[in-house]
């Protein structure tokens, strides 16, 4: 179902507009403060502000303001399902009862809610744990849980509140291919502080900055602009994109990154993504002798001074350095330099 949202939160200085493709999910990014929790509080119903439209599938679901009609639908009342950092489940229930409740409070009678609680479970890996209580559940199981039950009340709108943000990160590329299958098809939006979220589970991306839309458009594309390494920013990463070929991901300049591939290796030809931290970035003036996999010829375009190293820009990509390794270089905005990174320091996704 389409999305329709447009709100005016004036105490909290957010203004936003957007909207969302039936079957389609948008990633919402944006640095603490920037907006999410206020949109995605005001399409469930939980936060109406001064101003505000929300429009599910042609059903009016909120329309305050000058001139509107004062509609407030209830949060309950929306077909919308919420699933935030934390699973919250419910602790006595088994996962199954956990997940049964959505279509046994819409009517469902017991054994059919209960089949439809396992096919879910079934569905997102842990259908096992069906009698488990939540205590005895690992925080990924649970959280694979929550995407059940969240599923099992079919909404027409599924809202994800950084659904990974509080989960130990070897469980994620799972977590995430799992999230990635449940939502094609369905109309979701997800709020995340990860590119590689982005990149996988998201069709578009809106990047929300101090209230206001700032950017917006298909995630890859917004992703490998540099202006949106403002998204890979945000994770604490350098991130190329481009296209699996003979075991690298090559990007549109034809340069060629190597890496450590994790979870399932990309298909020849396939969409993929390429990270790595800054810190493992070393800088040097002229290409080095028996050189690494990874050698990039760049122009310094910024030199910033951070916390206790010089975060040197070259483009879309960053380096960390010793200020003492920065004043060896003579580093400044205008020098051509080579970054190198380890393949070992690489982590390549398929898209
Ligand atoms: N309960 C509240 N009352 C008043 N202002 C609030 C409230 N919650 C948030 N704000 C303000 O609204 C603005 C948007 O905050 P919001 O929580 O929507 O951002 P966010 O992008 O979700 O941030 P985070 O990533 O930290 O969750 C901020 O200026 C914030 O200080």
């Amino acid at each position: 179902m389409t999305l329709e949202l447009s709100l005016h939160a004036t105490e909290r200085d957010v203004e936003v507009a957007l909207e969302v493709a039936d079957g389609e999910t948008l990633a919402l990014l944006g640095p603490n403060g920037s907006g999410k929790s206020t949109a995605l509080g005001v399409v469930a119903g939980t936060l109406v502000p001064e101003r505000a439209r929300v429009v599910l599938g042609g059903r009016v679901l909120t329309d305050v303001g000058s001139g509107a009609r004062g509609t407030r639908v209830a949060p309950h009342a929306r077909r919308t399902a919420l699933l935030g950092q934390d699973a919250l489940l419910f602790p006595h229930l088994s996962a199954l009862d956990n997940v049964a409740f959505g279509p046994r409070s819409t009517g469902a009678r017991r054994a059919s809610a209960r089949r439809t609680a396992q096919r879910w479970l079934d569905e997102v890996g842990v259908g096992e744990l069906a009698e488990r209580r939540p205590a005895q559940l690992s925080g990924g199981q649970a959280q694979r849980v929550a995407v059940a039950r969240a599923l099992a009340a079919e909404p027409d709108l599924l809202l994800l509140d950084e659904p990974m943000a509080a989960l130990d990160v070897a469980v994620l590329p799972e977590l995430r291919r799992t999230l990635r299958r449940v939502l094609a098809e369905r109309t979701t939006i997800v709020v995340t502080h990860d590119p590689l979220d982005a990149l996988m589970l998201a069709d578009r991306v809106v990047v929300l900055e101090r209230g206001r839309v700032v950017e917006q458009g298909v995630s890859q594309e917004v992703l490998s602009r540099p202006r949106s390494a403002f998204a890979a920013r945000l994770a604490g990463l350098d991130l190329v994109v481009g296209t699996w070929r003979d075991g690298a991901v090559v990007d549109a300049d034809g340069r060629a990154v190597h890496g450590r591939v994790v979870g399932e290796p990309p298909a020849e030809g396939a969409a993929a993504v390429a990270t790595f931290r800054p810190g493992a970035v070393a800088v040097y003036r002229e290409a080095v002798a028996g050189s690494p996999r990874n050698a990039f010829d760049v122009v310094v375009t910024e030199i910033e001074p951070t916390a206790d190293l010089i975060r040197v820009h070259a483009g879309a990509l960053h380096a960390d350095v010793t200020v003492q390794a920065a004043a060896e270089l003579g580093l400044e905005p205008g020098l051509r330099v080579v970054l190198v990174v380890k393949a070992t320091e690489v982590a390549v996704y398929a898209r």
